[in-house]
């Protein structure tokens, strides 16, 4: 079926993938629109590349429906890949080719690729356009990975983990370049696991654990109003490190105060006060948390029952 004007670019119902035993995705559900930047954010091992690789068409799934660009990606047509980009978790193999080489060999590939010069600027690699590709730092050869991903103008871009091993000036750049191509309505699916990059970057996050999306929103409303509530942490007269999670951190902090002058201190200055907003990343740290104990005491009630059936079955 061709994709309608309104289909998303990525639709995924009820995804499941096993490696052998190992069950990796468990009913996987995602959307990304047009010109959406998503996130897909999980533990090492959750199933992130996993799930991209079925996207792209070069992993089998188990059950479910994908849709990527209007297709199924095991029966899409060839020219179907010429519509998204990719930029794989490894950096590519580039031989003894230079950048301006292998852009200029892949752009023959597409039916309406950017010039090579758009490329080696946009990817800030004009200044190694000619050195050897095999000799290029890790973070510059991520940037050719990335260069050869969005010279066919791709519509979609699938971005796994893009930025490892960039230094700091470098990743600031990377994501103004993918804040350009989101201008031109490209949608991103991208992993990562740096969450500073998922707050800047993208429209929404998921959080991927135990083969699903736990959690899934604007990176400034994940989790809801209420892991956001900022919390007061401080030391009492005993030493003892207290904290509360509180919507009204002056109000704490004045009654420790009034606690602290009443006590005799003439500061009034509580211990160590401190006042923390949880952010993104403290935000999925719990999420995560809370996510795994589940799982570990679903797992524990599993294997008391397995070995109560045992017994019963012993007598
Ligand atoms: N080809 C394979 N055969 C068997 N197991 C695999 C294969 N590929 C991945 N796995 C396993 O599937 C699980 C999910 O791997 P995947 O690479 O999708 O995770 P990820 O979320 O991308 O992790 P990371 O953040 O470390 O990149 C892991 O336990 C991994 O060991």
């Amino acid at each position: 079926m061709i994709q309608t004007e309104h289909e998303a670019p990525i639709r995924v119902r009820g995804l499941t993938k096993r490696y052998g035993q190992r069950s990796v995705l468990r009913g996987l559900d995602l959307d990304v629109a047009a010109g959406e930047t998503y996130a897909l954010l999980g533990p090492n091992g959750a199933g992130k590349s996993t799930a991209i690789e079925i996207l792209e068409g070069t992993r089998w799934p188990d059950t479910g429906e994908v849709r990527v660009l209007g297709r199924e990606p095991l029966t899409a047509p060839r020219s179907w890949k010429a519509g998204f980009g990719t930029v794989a978790q490894t950096t590519g193999e580039y031989g003894p080719y230079s950048p301006r080489e292998l852009i200029s060999y892949f752009s023959r590939l597409y039916a309406q690729p950017r010039g090579v010069d758009e490329v080696l600027e946009l990817v800030g690699l004009t200044g190694q356009a000619q050195a050897r590709a095999a000799q290029l730092s890790g973070g510059q050869q991520r940037r050719l990975d990335v260069a050869l991903g969005i010279v066919g103008r791709p519509r979609l871009l699938f971005l796994d983990e893009p930025t490892t091993g960039f230094d700091p000036a470098a990743r600031r750049q990377f994501w103004d370049m993918l804040e350009g191509l989101s201008s031109e309505g490209v949608s991103i699916l991208l992993t990562t696991h740096y969450l500073d990059e998922a707050a800047r970057l993208a429209d929404r996050v998921g959080v991927l654990s135990g083969g699903r999306i736990v959690a899934e929103g604007p990176p400034a409303e994940l989790g809801g109003v209420e892991a956001r509530t900022p919390v007061v942490s401080w030391r009492d007269a005993s030493g003892e490190r207290r904290e509360e999670r509180t919507h009204l951190p002056a109000a704490v902090a004045a009654r420790l105060r009034e606690a602290a002058l009443a006590a005799g201190d003439p500061t009034g200055e509580p211990a160590e006060l401190e006042i923390k907003r949880p952010g993104l990343e403290d935000i999925y740290l719990e999420l995560i948390r809370s996510e795994t104990e589940d799982a570990q005491r679903a797992e524990h009630a599993k294997l008391t029952e397995h070995v109560e059936s045992g017994t019963e079955a012993t007598r």
